[in-house]
C-alpha cells in the first residue's frame, strides 16, 4: 500500500477504555489506526489495551509508526489497562496526563467512549475556543453514536451559549478517511480576543514550522 504524507507528526486519540456493543465501533479504531499508518502518522493516547483504546494502538503499532500512551502511575497495573504497546510515559495524574497528550500531539480525534472520551473531547474544545492552542479537533462519529451530542451542541448555539465560531471547532466525519482528510484542511478562525490572551500553557503548544499549531 502506498503511503500518503499528512501535515500532522503525531495525533491523539480519545476512545472508549470498553469496545462498545456494535462491531462497528471496535472496527472504526482499526480502520482509525490504518488511516495514521497510511499517512504516517504516529499516535498518543491514554495508554493500556482495554477497549478501543487497545484497538486502535495496537493496529498502529502493528503498522510500524510510534505508539505514545501516557498513562497515570494509579492505572499502570495490568489487570487494570492491560498490556500497553510502543513507549509508555507514567505521570502523576490525570490532568499530567491531558496535558501531555495534548502537549504531544497536532490534532485531536476522539473514536466513541463514555465519560472519559467526553471529559477529553471537551476539554481540547474548550481550550481551543480560548486559545490555548489551535491544533484541530475531530470527532468519528461512527453509527451516528455522536448525532445527540451534536444536537445539544447546535441547541447550545441556538440558545446563545456557544457561539457559530467555537461551533466550527468540531470537526465531524463518520470513517477516518474523511475525517482525517479535513482535519487536514482546518484553518484555525482568527479571534481577536483570544489570540491575544497570554497563557503560560501556551508556550508549550508552539510548534515546529509546517506543523499545525
Ligand atoms: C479503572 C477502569 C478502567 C481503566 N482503564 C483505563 N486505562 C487507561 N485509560 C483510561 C482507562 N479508563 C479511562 N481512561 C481514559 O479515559 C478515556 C476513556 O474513558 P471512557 O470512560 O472509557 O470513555 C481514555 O481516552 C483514557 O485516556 C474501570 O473503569
Amino acid at each position: 500500500m502506498e503511503e500518503t504524507k499528512s501535515r500532522f507528526k503525531r495525533i491523539c486519540v480519545f476512545c472508549g477504555s470498553s469496545s462498545g456493543k456494535k462491531s462497528s465501533y471496535q472496527e472504526a479504531a482499526i480502520e482509525l489506526g490504518k488511516e495514521l499508518v497510511e499517512r504516517r502518522i504516529d499516535l498518543v493516547y491514554g495508554g493500556g489495551s482495554v477497549g478501543l483504546m487497545g484497538l486502535v494502538s495496537q493496529a498502529v503499532h502493528d503498522g510500524g509508526r510510534h505508539v505514545l500512551g501516557i498513562i497515570p502511575r494509579t492505572l499502570m497495573p495490568r489487570e487494570i489497562t492491560g498490556e500497553t504497546v510502543g513507549e509508555v510515559r507514567a505521570v502523576s495524574d490525570m490532568h499530567q496526563r491531558k496535558a501531555e497528550m495534548a502537549r504531544q500531539a497536532d490534532a485531536f480525534i476522539a473514536l466513541p467512549g463514555g465519560y472519559g472520551t467526553l471529559e477529553e473531547l471537551l476539554e481540547v474544545i474548550t481550550w481551543a475556543q480560548l486559545g490555548i492552542h489551535r491544533k484541530p479537533v475531530g470527532l468519528l462519529n461512527v453509527d451516528g453514536y455522536y448525532n445527540s451530542l451534536l444536537s445539544f451542541v447546535d441547541k447550545a448555539v441556538d440558545e446563545g451559549f456557544i457561539s457559530p465560531a467555537a461551533r466550527r471547532i468540531i470537526i465531524s466525519a463518520p470513517a477516518a478517511q474523511q475525517l482525517v482528510r479535513q482535519l487536514e484542511e482546518y484553518v484555525p478562525e482568527y479571534d481577536e480576543i483570544t489570540s491575544k490572551l497570554l497563557w503560560e500553557e501556551r508556550l508549550n503548544y508552539v510548534q515546529e514550522p509546517g506543523v499545525a499549531t
